[in-house]
């Protein structure tokens, strides 16, 4: 095989994958987004994710600024250099990493030192079988860590909030599955994806649900209990409120796939794979011989560019007049006063700076000064995608929001010491930070999950950079924005849409107790 034409095909795969998402997940984004009445906020947050979808198209960079953990699942034929095509994938990798189309997300778990290429002991991660045909079936799927993060995997026979006792059979499964759904609640970027292993150890039923996530979105389970159990929680699931971003509305899951594997007497496992909307997953088939990509996968049926049409537009347009969402301008420094005058619901635009803080510099400002006054100022929980021009300025290639709940320990200490009046991220906070945006007249503003394009789009430039030896995702970059937009889910007032919908949600998920199959 011409060994550095596979390595080329390896790169157009991570690109495409990271850039363009497959046609079945499009259908099933553009179907929920008919489901939701225009004006909601459901409807409002899907109108951003399917521009960001386009714009991610057309820029040709990624969707969401999480590029995840790159993991290969690669089928050769009988004879092929296993070892050579993997250095070609490291080599593509690495490359695909400089040119700006993947963060660099490869941690050391320890020091949290980033390697910078995405290489490192455990990524990517890259597994190879045999098979007897005569190409080469290369998938890739790049899931961030949000999502990642909501995965849940449950030990039959258990109980259930809500739900009650889960037994060892297919209605115990069921229950799992619903569990799973509302547990995830909006911060794994809802609407998602989920894929269900049943059976095997803890570490091949988490497989096994991965694996799913490989099937196409409208495949048809040959298993007819599985079918069903699908067909069920796809019903279902949707009742629950959750819907995208945890804002409420009609579609909280986009898909559900499940399999099944033998497993050991003792063990009962029902391993949940979560995957936000930003499903990021292709294959091509490759020729054993040119090491070219002869067929993309995952491309059958219709094809959704999400280019508005002047009649959309319209409607859009109509449905925010309609709507009278209170919109408010907020340019930093920002008072006290400003920010008791927000209630939860308020769509904030801010125009100039923001910082970007996430886990390593919040757990630094606990007991050190801050580099620069961040006294009345935003912080935006946001690990973006960056690069450097040969002036030495840099770019904002994706900077969508990352899941706040991390930061719940810090976040309301640090707001205090501070005097910061704003946090923007997704998923929502915690009892604890709500106490402190009360008492010291704080909000909580939710950004759109998953929609880099589009929050790059605002940020106009980057004016410094701190803290950069955390690592391009972690440093604290000086931002000036202008039209970023945000709701306010969590206000100075005690309120907060998160917990809100955590609670109807749960109230709802117990409606579900009675015994199906
Ligand atoms: O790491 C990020 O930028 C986001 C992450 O995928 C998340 O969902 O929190
Ligand atoms: S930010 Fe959201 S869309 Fe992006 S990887 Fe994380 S969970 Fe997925």
């Amino acid at each position: 095989m011409n060994i550095d034409k596979f390595q080329e095909s390896m790169y157009q795969l991570i690109v495409e994958t990271s850039t363009n998402l497959p046609r079945d997940v499009r259908r099933a984004i553009k179907s929920a987004k008919e489901r939701e009445n225009a004006g909601t906020r459901a409807a409002m947050s899907l109108d951003t994710i399917t521009n960001n979808i386009k714009m991610a198209d057309d820029n040709v960079s990624p969707i969401c600024q999480d590029t995840g953990l790159p993991t290969f699942k690669i089928k050769t034929p009988v004879g092929a250099n296993q070892l050579v095509m993997k250095e070609a994938i490291k080599n593509a990798i690495a490359q695909v990493t400089k040119d700006g189309k993947l963060r660099p997300n490869s941690v050391d778990s320890l020091t949290g030192a980033n390697s910078g290429d995405n290489l490192g002991y455990g990524t990517p991660v890259i597994k190879f079988e045999q098979w007897e045909k005569d190409y080469i079936d290369a998938r890739l799927i790049l899931k961030g860590g949000g999502c990642e993060n909501k995965n849940i995997q449950y030990s039959l026979p258990c109980e259930l909030e809500g739900l009650g006792r889960a037994g060892r059979d297919l209605d115990g499964i069921r229950k799992c599955i619903m569990h799973s759904v509302y547990q995830a609640q909006g911060q794994g970027c809802s609407a998602g994806f989920i894929g269900v292993g049943i059976g095997g150890d803890r570490s091949s039923g988490y497989d096994l649900a991965k694996e799913q996530l490989f099937r196409s979105v409208d495949d048809v389970n040959p298993n007819e209990d599985l079918r069903k159990l699908e067909d069920y929680v796809m019903e279902n699931a949707n009742e629950l409120g959750i819907g995208t971003m945890g804002f409420g509305g009609e579609t909280t899951l986009l898909g559900c796939k499940v399999g099944v594997m033998n497993r050991i007497p003792a063990s009962f496992f029902v391993s949940v794979a979560y995957n936000c909307w930003a499903f990021r997953r292709l294959g091509a088939a490759i020729s054993m011989e040119t090491g070219e990509i002869n067929e993309w996968m995952y491309q059958e049926g219709e094809h959704i560019d999400f280019g508005a049409s002047e009649a959309e537009l319209e409607t859009a347009a109509a449905s925010e007049t309609a709507e009278q969402t209170n919109i408010v301008t907020l340019q930093a420094p920002i008072t006290e006063e400003q920010i008791r005058n927000l209630k939860v619901g308020d769509v904030v635009q801010i125009n100039g700076m923001m910082y970007t803080g996430r886990d390593a510099i919040h757990h630094h400002l606990m007991d050190h000064d801050a580099p620069v006054d961040l006294n009345g100022q935003v912080i935006y929980h946001c690990g973006p995608v960056m690069m450097k021009d040969e002036d030495g300025k840099w770019h904002v290639k994706a900077a969508g929001p990352t899941t706040s709940i991390r930061e719940e320990p810090y976040q309301g200490d640090i707001m205090k010491k501070f005097g910061i009046r704003a946090v923007i991220g997704k998923g929502g906070m915690g009892p604890k930070t709500l106490e402190a945006l009360q008492e010291h007249g704080g909000v909580y503003l939710n950004a759109i999950g998953g929609a880099a394009q589009y929050y790059a789009d605002c940020i106009k430039s980057v004016e410094g950079v701190d803290l950069m030896e955390f690592g391009i995702p972690e440093a604290m970059w000086h931002l000036k924005v202008e039209g970023f937009t945000a709701v306010v889910t969590m206000d100075s007032h005690g309120n907060s849409l998160h917990r809100d919908v955590d609670k109807s949600s749960l109230e709802k998920l117990a409606q579900f107790k009675e015994r199906v199959f």
